[in-house]
C-alpha cells in the first residue's frame, strides 16, 4: 500500500514498464529526439520513433542501445528516467522498487548508469536481472525446480540462449544477431537484388508481414518504396516471402547455431528434460514467421513460441520483485542479483 513496485524491460528496441497491481502500463520504442543546439529532448518512445530518419538537420532522433549494449549512454539515462516517471506519474511519498532488465552484454560501468537512472527517479531499491532469467520466468517456466529450461530470447539487438535449472543459469551464449540483424539482411539484399535503397522502417515492416523462414509456409507480397540507386529517383518493386527466406536465411542460421552450441554443452541429464518439455522462443523475433517450424526441424526437437513473447521479460521482472518479496535475502533461490542500491 505504502509502495510501489516495478518491472523495467530496457530493451534496444522495446522499453516496457510493469506496474505491480496495474499490470503493463508503458511499452514504447527505445528511440529519443533530441535537439542538437540547445540539447533539450523533443520526444521520446513513440513520437520520436516516428521522427527516425525525418528530422530537420538540428533535431536527432536516435536509438540510444544498439547491439544489445548502450550506444549512448547520457541518452540510455534520460530515456529510463522519463519512462520510469511516466509509468509511475507523481507519487512522491510512495517508496519505489525497480527491478530493471538490462542487455545481456552491458558493462559493470553500464549498469551502475542505470541503478543511478533509476534512483535519479526515485527509487529507493534497485535491482538488475539477465535477460533470460526474466524471459523464462515471464513465459511461465518453472525454473526453480530441479529440472532443465531452455529459453531462446530474440530481441532486437541480442539473441539470448539458456539453459536454467534451480533458478541459475547452467549453459549460456549471447549472440549480436537478432531483429535489427534480420532488418539488416534484408535492406541488403534489396540494395543488391533491385538497386533500391529502403529504411529501417520499411525493412521491419517486409519482416513482419511477408517473410518466412520456412519453406513454402507464407505466400504474401508487397509493394514497397525506395530510392532507385542508378537514377537517384524514388522506385517501387514488389517483393516476396520466398525471395525474403533467402535474404533471411544467413542470419537466421546463426541463431540455429547459437542454439546448438548451447544444446551441446547442456549435461545429459538436463538435455533430457528438454528435450521432454521442448525449447521456449520469446522476445520480439520469435514471431519471425516460421522460425519455431525451422528450429523443429533442425534441433530435432519441440519448440513453443510463448503467448505474447515480447511481454515476457517485463512479466519475468515483476513476477521476480514478487518472489523478492517473499523470501528472505540469503534464501538458495536468489535472483543472480547482479547490483542494487538496496542492502544485498
Ligand atoms: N511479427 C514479428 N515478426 C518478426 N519480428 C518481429 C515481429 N514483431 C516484432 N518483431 C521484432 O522484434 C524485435 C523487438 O523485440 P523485443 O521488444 O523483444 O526486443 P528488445 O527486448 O527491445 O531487445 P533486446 O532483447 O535485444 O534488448 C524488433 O526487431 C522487431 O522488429
Amino acid at each position: 500500500m505504502f509502495g510501489i513496485d516495478i518491472g523495467v524491460d530496457l530493451g534496444t528496441a522495446n522499453v516496457l514498464v510493469h506496474v505491480k497491481g496495474k499490470g503493463i502500463v508503458l511499452d514504447e520504442p527505445s528511440v529519443v529526439a533530441i535537439d542538437s543546439q540547445t540539447k533539450k529532448v523533443v520526444a521520446v518512445g513513440e513520437e520520436a520513433r516516428r521522427m527516425l530518419g525525418r528530422t530537420p538537420g538540428h533535431i536527432v532522433a536516435t536509438r540510444p542501445m544498439r547491439e544489445g549494449v548502450i550506444a549512448d549512454f547520457d541518452t540510455t539515462e534520460i530515456m529510463l528516467r522519463h519512462f520510469i516517471q511516466r509509468a509511475i506519474g507523481n507519487n512522491p511519498f510512495k517508496r519505489l522498487r525497480v527491478m530493471i532488465c538490462v542487455p545481456s552484454g552491458i558493462t559493470s560501468v553500464e549498469e551502475k548508469a542505470v541503478v543511478e537512472a533509476a534512483t535519479r527517479s526515485g527509487a529507493k531499491q534497485v535491482d538488475l536481472i539477465t535477460e533470460p532469467k526474466a524471459a523464462a520466468i515471464g513465459a511461465g517456466l518453472d525454473i526453480y525446480e530441479p529440472s532443465g529450461s531452455m529459453v531462446v530470447d530474440i530481441g532486437g539487438g541480442t539473441t539470448d540462449v539458456a539453459v536454467l535449472s534451480l533458478g541459475e543459469i547452467v549453459t549460456s551464449n549471447s549472440i549480436r544477431v537478432a531483429g535489427d540483424e534480420f532488418d539488416e539482411a534484408i535492406i541488403r539484399y534489396i540494395k543488391k537484388e533491385y538497386s533500391l535503397l529502403i529504411g529501417e522502417r520499411t525493412a521491419e515492416d517486409i519482416k513482419i508481414r511477408v517473410v518466412s523462414v520456412y519453406p513454402g509456409a507464407r505466400h504474401e507480397e508487397m509493394d514497397i518504396r525506395g530510392r532507385d540507386m542508378i537514377s537517384g529517383l524514388p522506385k517501387t518493386v514488389t517483393v516476396r516471402s520466398e525471395e525474403m527466406r533467402e535474404a533471411l536465411q544467413e542470419t537466421v542460421d546463426l541463431i540455429v547455431a547459437a542454439t546448438k552450441q548451447v544444446l551441446e554443452v547442456t549435461p545429459p541429464e538436463l538435455a533430457a528434460d528438454i528435450f521432454d518439455k521442448g525449447i521456449v522462443l520469446t522476445g520480439g523475433g520469435a514471431l519471425l514467421y516460421g522460425l519455431d517450424k525451422l528450429m523443429i526441424e533442425e534441433l530435432q526437437i519441440p519448440v513453443h513460441i510463448a503467448s505474447d513473447p515480447m511481454s515476457c521479460v517485463v512479466h519475468g521482472t515483476g513476477m521476480a520483485l514478487d518472489y523478492m518479496a517473499k523470501i528472505s535475502k540469503n534464501s538458495l533461490f536468489g535472483f543472480g542479483r547482479k547490483s542494487a542500491t538496496g542492502a544485498l
